[in-house]
């Protein structure tokens, strides 16, 4: 036994020095290949300058290390939103040892050659971007080219007026709850330490009634009455834990972790419960029951049945395209509507020129409807405005599928474009901070100055926040109708006041506010408190 251990050790050293030596050969042909590479790409000239940094900020490494001075983390477009575009409205971001180099764009001119997609365009948008989407089924926001003209076919019909008037009688209905559940009928102020968890919620259960069609109050608790986890809170569950649904492998689900476990019945419940509804919504639709449910959900399977069997979706689509609303309009609203209070806060007058609207158009009803929302576009411009400033849907990406050519505007002050080639595999980020961000569109773009959307035509595309072309937010007045309904019923009743630190400006308290916004799916805001102290009647 011993002599045969003895035998074996020195030869498993020889196969671990062997596989040592396989692996040191293997790492320094990749370091000398990547070396070549950057070497080539230095030399080759560039129309558009080139910033170096370790990882490509979407890499693992790149997304785990935060922006500083020598790495470009997730971030970077936001952080140094003020200095990127100075040279060039376009930007080569070149990776040293992790990731490929691509373009980062601040020209919503590129952006409408490319965020098409491969409907109308070179560019595709990239399916390893859409993990965490996909998990779900197939879906608007993930599908390219033919796939997604057919999801859209299905879903967009879903986004008329019989949704929005929901979604405004919903909102009302959730701001009168608020008030009653949390006590604020019978305060003359009141301090809220996180305003996020507020518009979270607002958000969330917005999507949730007037996107998944269930029913849902501010104090819906988190049991159903057979004492197992209710459908509300399942949901809850999935959207939070949802990026953790990319990064960690199937079986670990299975461990005895009260949270994994928590994170994977809700999952299972939800499946179980939406395809229980796909059947049940199919079932009425045959039977030519009178619906008169008017979700998302419901108008979206309607939809379905009614569409030739070529344009149809399977059942596990249809369920896709439900989750993807929940990702794609409920973090980005909730968002918004915070950075809209918080902008207001810091500014009495314009919270009274707002104030002014709202009651000029109530005149002397009690209750505001559905049909004043056109005449409320200096409350839409407050939430617009905020959009801009610190735009949820922070980046826009694509692939070009082929060798091509784009059109690129010549510095502003110059007359005409320049053709650009563009390789086949080159990625184009189109960042909509730089967008926003950009003096080309903006005159003082980094002033918060709702007054620059006052009368805008409904469904503009001067408003680039929302992305523009046929692959543009279908959300968006699906989140400008709930933003409009629920600022209006706020700022009517109450004042809103910034929560200073002790000498602190509020030029210095927004500055603070808006800088703790960090990039996930989307770019959020973080926590910070205000002040709501009551109106006295005039
Ligand atoms: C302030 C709120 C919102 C902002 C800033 C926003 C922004 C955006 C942006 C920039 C895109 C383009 C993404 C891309 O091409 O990669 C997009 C797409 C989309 N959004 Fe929104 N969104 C908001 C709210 C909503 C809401 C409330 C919903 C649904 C209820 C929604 C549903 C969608 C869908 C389905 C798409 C994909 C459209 C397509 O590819 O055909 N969004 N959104």
């Amino acid at each position: 036994m011993l002599e045969s251990f003895q035998r074996l050790v020195p030869y498993n050293l020889e196969v671990g020095s062997a596989a040592l030596a396989i692996l040191a050969t293997f790492l320094g042909l990749h370091a000398l290949r990547r070396l070549v590479s950057l070497v080539r790409i230095a030399r080759t000239p560039s129309p558009f300058p080139k910033l170096y940094t370790p990882f490509q900020p979407f890499t693992v490494p790149g997304a785990l290390i935060s922006t500083s001075f020598w790495n470009h983390g997730p971030d970077w477009h936001w952080v140094r939103r003020f200095q990127t575009y100075h040279q060039n409205e376009t930007v080569n971001l070149v990776p040293i040892l992790a990731g490929v180099p691509g373009l980062w764009t601040s020209s919503i001119e590129i952006g409408r050659q490319t965020i098409p997609g491969s409907q109308r365009s070179s560019f595709v948008k990239p399916d390893r971007l859409s993990l965490a989407l996909l998990a779900w089924g197939m879906n608007i926001v993930s599908a390219d080219g033919a796939v997604h003209r057919k999801h859209r076919r299905i879903v967009s019909p879903s986004f008329g007026p019989e949704l929005y008037q929901l979604v405004w009688t919903k909102t009302a209905e959730f701001y009168r709850d608020m008030l009653e559940v949390e006590g604020w009928n019978h305060k003359n102020s009141v301090d809220v330490p996180a305003v996020t968890n507020i518009t979270t919620k607002v958000a969330f259960l917005l999507i949730s009634t007037c996107g998944f069609g269930f029913p849902s109050t501010w104090d819906t608790p988190p049991t159903a009455p057979d004492g197992g986890m209710s459908i509300q809170e399942a949901l809850k569950i999935v959207t939070q834990t949802s990026v953790v649904d990319v990064v960690i492998p199937k079986w670990l689900w299975y461990l005895p972790i009260p949270s994994l476990r928590e994170a994977r019945i809700a999952r299972e419940r939800l499946h179980a419960f939406m395809k229980e509804q796909v059947a049940d919504r199919k079932a009425a639709v045959a039977a030519e029951t009178k619906d008169t449910r008017t979700d998302i959900f419901t108008l979206m399977v309607k939809a379905n049945e009614d569409e030739s069997a070529k344009y149809q979706l399977e059942d596990q689509e249809l369920i896709g395209n439900i989750f993807v609303l929940l990702f794609a309009g409920h973090e980005t609203t909730a968002n918004s509507l915070a950075v809209t209070l918080a902008f207001m806060a810091i500014d009495v007058n314009l919270q009274n020129e707002v104030l002014r609207q709202i009651t000029s158009v109530l005149g002397s009803r009690h209750e505001l409807q559905y049909d004043d929302y056109p005449k409320l576009d200096k409350v839409l411009a407050c939430f617009y405005e905020a959009i801009r400033i610190v735009p949820a849907g922070h980046v826009l990406i694509r692939e070009a599928t082929e060798d091509t050519v784009i059109t690129v505007p010549n510095p502003v002050g110059e007359e005409g474009t320049q053709a650009i080639p563009i390789a086949k595999g080159t990625e184009i980020m189109v960042d909509m901070v730089g967008v926003q961000y950009n003096p080309r569109y903006f005159k003082d773009p980094t002033v918060y100055k709702p007054s620059r959307w006052y009368g805008l035509p409904p469904e503009s595309e001067q408003f680039t926040a929302f992305s523009v072309g046929p692959r543009a937010c279908l959300g968006r007045k699906f989140a400008t109708v709930e933003a409009t309904c629920f600022l209006s019923h706020l700022l009517k009743d109450w004042q809103v006041q910034p929560v200073l630190l002790p000498g602190e400006s509020n030029e210095a308290w927004i500055a603070r506010i808006i800088n703790k916004s960090r990039v996930s799916l989307t770019l959020t805001i973080g926590e910070f408190p205000l002040r709501f102290v009551r109106r006295q009647p005039a």
